[in-house]
This record gives C-alpha cells, structure tokens and sequence, in this order.
C-alpha cells in the first residue's frame, strides 16, 4: 500500500476515534430482517450488465467534479435510468459526501417504495462504520483488501454479515484477489483505477475478472464513461461496472445508463 491510499486510511483512523466503541450483536442483528444479500441479488438478477451508479462529488484524483451536486436530485435520474444500485460517498475531507447524504437517498427510494439497494461507499476500518451503515438504510459496504489486514477483512465482514450487508471485496492484483478468494466473497470489485498512482486502465478488469468463479458477482470499477467502455467490461465477463465521474458529468446520467446496458 502506498501514499494516497495510506493517507486517507490513516485519517480515517483518526477522524472516527472518537466514536468507536463496541458494537454489539444485537445492535447489528436487528437489521438483518429476511433482507440480506440485496445488492448481490440486485446484480445478478440483471439481463444486461447491472450498472451501480455512484454519487461522488469531488476526489482526489479528479479534483472538483460536481461541488454543488445533490444527492437526491442525482439519486433520481439515476433511478429513472433504471440503475441496479446506488453507490454513494460518505467520506466527507476527499470526496465531499456525507453518511447526510446516504440518509437521504434512502429515504427518498423508501419514499418512491423502489428499494433500489445502496453501497456505502468509504473507507472502512471499524464495525462502527458498518453500523451506520445500516442505520442509514444502505445494502451493503465496501472493503478494500489492500487497505485493511486479514483480522480487520474479517471482523468487518462479521458485522456486515450480522448486519445482513452485503460486502464488496474491492481489488486490483492478483495477490488482492487471492486474499478475497479466501474470505468467500459474494461480491468481487475490481478498481481498474490504482489507488496509488491514479492511472485508470480497463485492461485489468479483463486480466482479473476470467480469473473468478462463476458463482461470485463481479463488478468492474472506475474509468468507465462510454457504451464501448462497458461493453469491454461486460466482455471480460463483469456482471456490473460501477460508474461515477462519468454519471455525474453527464448531461443526461439515465441516458448514459441505458447506453451502458444496451453496450
Ligand atoms: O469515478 P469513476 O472513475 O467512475 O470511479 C467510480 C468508483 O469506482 C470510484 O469512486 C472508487 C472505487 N473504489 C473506491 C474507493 C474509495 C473511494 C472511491 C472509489
């Protein structure tokens, strides 16, 4: 692990310190509910290539995307492009979302009774987070393995499980997936952006993807913006990509949904 992917984990080991706590069982347990693996099912259930469609105002490779953007507003054209599932940034010093912003777009999909499945999107060290997770409404969390160590894979995954979230192995080598491998993962993300150095490149998803078992969803992260992008994706075997920079530029977000599924 290097520099930018560091730096960011060491803040957010600091900036939640002061709520950690223990989290208990049952406090997970209860949103269990008969609701677990939504966000997988969700992918797997579509025809065409799922599209998890990301809400992400700012980052540190691309600087400024959408400053302004509203979660919800953004939440509704990318529900009338018939997104599979919403991916929304709750870190707030790198990428400018909030848990605010989680709260709200479920509570908007609740309100719509379309219970389109979320993944929080941050960088997740301790159960607390997954917690907030889940009292925020979201299906799922996000864990990148090169960032945490087998124990904190492991413990956070625990509390997903508990929780009735689905978690998404994030990865982007060889040895990363062979790690994911051994957990047994629902959901596998490759990151075609390397965390360290910024460069996005489709061509790992087409290394990586063949290499996963049938039964495990594959998703191909970032640096995806055209029909042809997607259309590689879903070559190389993707059963879902996940789009932000792109949506969010978009003129017209559902529009580009569809051009992604019909790719
Ligand atoms: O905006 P892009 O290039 O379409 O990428 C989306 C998503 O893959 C990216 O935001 C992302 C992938 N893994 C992450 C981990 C943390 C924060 C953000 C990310």
């Amino acid at each position: 692990m290097s520099d930018k992917l560091t730096e960011i984990m060491a803040h957010k080991r600091i900036e939640i310190r002061d709520r950690v706590r223990p989290v208990r069982e049952e406090e997970l347990s209860r949103f269990a509910a008969g609701d677990t693996g939504r966000l997988s099912r969700a992918l797997r259930d579509s025809e065409e290539i799922a599209v998890i469609a990301e809400i992400k105002r700012r980052s540190p490779s691309a600087g400024d995307i959408s400053a302004g953007l509203d979660a919800v507003e953004q939440a509704r054209h990318y529900i009338n492009g018939e997104a599979d599932g919403l991916s929304i940034l709750t870190d707030e010093k790198y990428f400018g979302g909030s848990l605010r912003d989680l709260w709200d777009v479920t509570d908007f999909l609740r309100d719509r009774g379309r219970p389109t499945p979320c993944l929080r999107k941050d960088f997740m060290v301790d159960p607390i987070q997954v917690l907030e997770a889940a009292e925020a409404g979201a299906s799922a969390i996000l864990l990148i393995v090169r960032a945490l160590s087998i124990d904190e894979l492991k413990r956070l995954r625990e509390a997903a499980d508990l929780a009735g979230l689905d978690s998404l192995y994030e990865i982007h080598s060889e040895e990363e997936l062979e790690t994911a491998l051994s957990l047994d993962p629902r959901i596998v993300g490759v990151n075609n952006r390397d965390l360290s150095r910024f460069v996005t490149d489709l061509a790992l998803s087409e290394a990586l993807i063949p290499q996963i078992p049938d039964d495990i969803v594959t998703v191909s992260e970032s640096g995806i913006f055209t029909g042809e992008d997607a259309g590689r994706a879903r070559e190389a075997g993707a059963d879902a990509i996940l789009v932000g920079e792109g949506l969010v530029r978009a003129e017209d977000p559902a529009a580009l949904i569809r051009e992604f599924k019909e790719a």
